[in-house]
């Protein structure tokens, strides 16, 4: 019908159909027009279920329930405090270091009769870090950090999946470190933590998330120290690290940027799923791969998660993952190693 009537025609139709509907009704229809259909967090929780479904598999039913469930903290004992009491203290609270129990008491228990996977004949902890949580199913919080008899915080509460990273790191006393994306600083602490850095240079592009960091480090390790690491804070684009300083770490964190999935799920405000946002929530993994390429990445013949984080860009948006890379012995070996939330899942505590 539409082809049979002239254009003259269809705007006096569509000018009619327009006068006769009441001005309160006008307005209306023209905000529901502008409207988001439906909030960033359940945009968020729709994407997360096609991605992670799939990547996750089996394992996805109880990550989406650790996620969408209120987060449930570890605590990183401050080993520049009295550390032997504060862990004391936090044992006294029933909480357990998960770190010591899966390194030196094996794996923990697998799950549905299956069968751990050894861990690989190379597979070198970072060592001396000591986080404490609550046992599955046991919700309690930790109280808020105190200021020790030392002059700095107790310990920082973190989620304690956070820490796998900095555990895979597999740090060597002497190493020089590079945190490239690195507040608010809570694997910068634990890289400090395990007495290993020699130089440790912390850096973020962001000036005021440069400035948490650097209250976080004042707050948990004493001034000598500092100046004993030699830890310098600066705010640099990642990306062109290599121009700037070329490779000269021995390890190397890139905790890029991601999708932050537990805030997307819970918070409406500064959720990179909402509409305005989608072209930076597309752009994350090429923004990935640059801050990969920028702190000296070079990709191996063989290795395809680098390959994986672009290819996973536009359509669900960035998957959620640290990537640490870390040069092993005068070979240069590097591994980059995808941590995925499933990790979270074996350390047997909600991520
Ligand atoms: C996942 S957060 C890092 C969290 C931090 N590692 C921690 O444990 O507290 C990612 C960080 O990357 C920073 N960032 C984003 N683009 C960057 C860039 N081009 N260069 C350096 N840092 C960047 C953000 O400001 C943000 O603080």
């Amino acid at each position: 019908m539409a082809a049979l009537v002239g254009k003259g025609v269809r705007d006096m139709l569509k000018r009619a159909d327009f006068m006769t509907v009441p001005r309160r009704q006008r307005h209306k229809k023209k905000w529901a027009a502008t409207e988001p259909k439906f909030p960033a967090s359940r945009l968020a929780l729709q994407n997360f279920d096609m991605t992670y479904s799939v990547q996750f598999g089996d394992l996805w039913p109880s990550i989406r329930v650790s996620l969408l469930s209120e987060q449930k903290y570890g605590a990183l004992v401050n080993n520049f405090a009295a550390w032997d009491r504060v862990s004391a203290e936090l044992e006294q609270l029933s909480a357990r270091d998960f770190v010591n129990e899966a390194i030196f008491h094996g794996e923990p228990e697998p799950e549905n009769g299956q069968t751990a996977a050894p861990p690989p004949a190379s597979w070198a902890c970072s060592p001396n870090l000591r986080c404490f949580t609550f046992a599955r199913g046991d919700v309690s919080r930790f109280p808020p950090a105190r200021l020790g008899s030392l002059g700095v915080m107790d310990y920082y509460l973190m989620d304690a999946a956070s820490l796998l990273p900095v555990l895979a790191l597999g740090l060597q006393p002497g190493d020089t470190v590079l945190d490239l994306c690195a507040a608010p600083g809570g694997k910068t602490l634990a890289l400090l933590q395990t007495g290993c850095c020699r130089n440790l240079a912390a850096n973020d592009l962001s000036t005021s998330r440069a400035g948490r960091l650097q209250k976080v480090l004042h707050s948990y390790v004493p001034q000598d120290v500092r100046d004993r690491n030699r830890v310098r804070v600066t705010s640099w684009d990642g990306r062109k690290w290599g121009e700037l300083e070329g490779d000269i770490y021995d390890r190397v964190l890139v905790d890029v940027p991601c999708t932050t999935d537990r805030h997307s799920l819970h918070e409406e405000e500064n959720n990179i799923f909402q509409r305005s946002r989608k072209k930076e929530r597309q752009m994350l993994p090429v923004l990935q791969v640059q801050l990969l390429a920028g702190s000296g990445w070079t990709a191996l013949p063989g290795v395809g998660a680098l390959g994986c984080a672009g290819q996973r860009s536009g359509r669900m948006g960035a998957p959620n993952r640290c990537y640490a890379r870390a040069s092993e012995g005068a070979q240069g070996n590097r591994v980059l190693l995808p941590l995925r939330l499933a990790q979270c899942v074996r350390t047997g505590e909600q991520s």
